[in-house]
């Protein structure tokens, strides 16, 4: 062989060498190398690279592929717009995610602006609110990313997205975070309670941290109410999640739901996490029965057309003391507000089935007074990338609660609407319910080696 032949033959197989060694580079070291960066940077990374993103294509499918709503009129597909965020002023968030928006404020929005008389209606208001959830749910850059993709489109087929029926909005939305690595998970991180405890407030500032991915509503409910609805449906209550994310939701009623832990084991594993916050066991019984009195108030109002209040800490003290006292003077332990606060009996039977290490054990009083050592707290028990800091956090004396800088809404929502006065129980009550609940904070404090601000007071 020639010198010049032995040439050819070393140039060809070089070449050969660097195109198998580009294509490897190119997409198995790089997702290597990638996933070895901070997961804060991946996460921008992603939003700014998306190499799928600039594939994504998505063609408006044939009126019968969708439920058909085709009889949209203009004022309608302008408010859908309005519903899916596109309309004019664009939320920009100083923390990264646009959590703001809470669920309330989505649905009264849906239901002022599309009123919901019939059930085509009411269809098209729900899918929506999905839609207006998961926008308020999405990150800042993956909004932009996804509005140069709505005006691709727009261009592509000369239309406007708001001018198709909104199951295809939400279709078009669905398919691009899909596209984009976002997809809806299962919940890594529950928050289980306890009801009144701050929990509104905790899942709130959680849900700003940019790896945490909060369900699509506030309460998802599915281990108590919903089981038998099957995890499809559970799923499709979850936030679009990256693989950089945890998947969250709260449902305060799951803490003492009996059967709620051996479910969860069995459905999502034993590496589930969860966030618990206790509150002073008579606070906590007080806030509740406010809560439940204003509730039933609200419903008997509207059925009846008229708003009837009267009432004293005094009076609702006395109402409440009937529930929580038998006629004999014993403490009616069969009564939710007093099985509610009583936070061993509960936690026994989750320990039966998940480890303590899975838990964190938070308190109301220092949530409120301290909040961004709380969340500090929360981001280490989560392995999360510290993004909490304290001059995020401020005290509203007026909301009596703590709130968060942001440019969107600042304060999580009310959980009470608080216009009934809250119950004052008599001394000789109150005597009596510590003495109730004293063996079982013992009990709770043995568990959990945590000794709460309130707890001096009964042990
Ligand atoms: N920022 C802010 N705004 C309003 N309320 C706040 C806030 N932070 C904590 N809290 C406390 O949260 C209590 C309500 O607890 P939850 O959110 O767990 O209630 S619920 O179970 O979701 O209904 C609520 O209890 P009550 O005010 O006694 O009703 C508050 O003490």
């Amino acid at each position: 062989m020639n010198h010049q032949k032995l040439l050819l033959i070393i140039i060809f197989f070089s070449i050969i060498l660097i195109f198998i060694l580009g294509s490897y580079l190119t997409s198995h070291s790089a997702v290597t190398i990638f996933n070895k960066i901070s997961p804060s940077f991946q996460l921008k990374a992603r939003t700014e690279i998306w190499p799928s993103i600039q594939n994504f294509s998505w063609s408006i499918p044939k009126a019968d592929d969708n439920e058909a709503h085709d009889t949209k009129t203009k004022p309608e597909a302008a408010n859908n717009r309005q519903a899916t965020g596109l309309a004019g002023s664009r939320q920009d968030s100083k923390y990264k995610k646009s959590q703001k928006t809470e669920v309330s404020d989505a649905q009264k929005f849906v239901q002022k602006s599309h009123g919901a008389e019939n059930p085509s209606k009411k269809k098209d208001a729900a899918a929506k609110e999905v839609i207006f959830r998961i926008f308020a749910n999405m990150d800042e850059e993956l909004r932009d990313q996804y509005l140069i993709q709505v005006k691709k489109f727009e261009s592509e087929h000369s239309t406007q997205i708001n001018q198709l029926p909104v199951s295809m909005q939400r279709n078009f939305l669905e398919k691009f975070l899909k596209a984009a690595g976002y997809y809806q998970k299962l919940p890594d991180v529950i928050n289980i309670g306890v009801k009144k405890s701050g929990t509104n407030a905790l899942g709130f500032f959680i849900a700003h941290h940019p790896l945490i991915s909060h369900s699509l509503g506030n309460e998802v409910h599915f281990f108590d109410w919903n089981y038998q609805k099957g995890l499809k449906f559970y799923r499709s209550k979850m936030g679009f999640t990256s693989k950089f994310q945890l998947s969250f939701e709260k449902t305060p009623r799951y803490f003492v739901t009996d059967s709620a832990p051996a479910n969860i084991l069995k459905d999502l594993g034993n590496s589930t996490k969860f966030v618990l916050c206790f509150r002073d066991p008579i606070d906590r019984l007080v806030s509740d029965f406010r809560h439940e009195t204003e509730l039933r108030l609200r419903k008997e109002w509207i059925k009846s057309g008229k708003k009837k209040m009267n009432s004293s800490p005094e009076k609702e003290g006395k109402k409440l003391e009937k529930l929580l006292i038998d006629k004999k003077g014993n403490i009616n332990v069969s009564s939710d507000f007093i099985r509610t606060s009583s936070y061993s009996i509960h936690l026994k039977n989750w320990l039966k089935y998940f480890p303590l290490d899975n838990f964190i054990f938070l308190d109301h009083d220092r949530l409120l007074q301290d909040t961004f050592s709380v969340m500090k707290e929360v981001e280490s028990f989560l392995d999360l990338k510290e993004f909490f800091r304290k001059d995020m956090f401020y005290f509203d004396p007026t909301r009596g609660g703590p709130c968060m800088h942001t440019d969107g809404k600042p304060c999580p929502s009310k959980s009470t609407p608080g216009f009934m006065p809250k119950a004052k129980l008599s001394k000789a009550v109150q005597a009596k319910l510590r003495v109730y609940f004293r063996p079982l904070l013992q009990e709770l404090l043995n568990i959990t080696g945590k000794r709460f601000p309130w707890s001096h007071s009964y042990l």
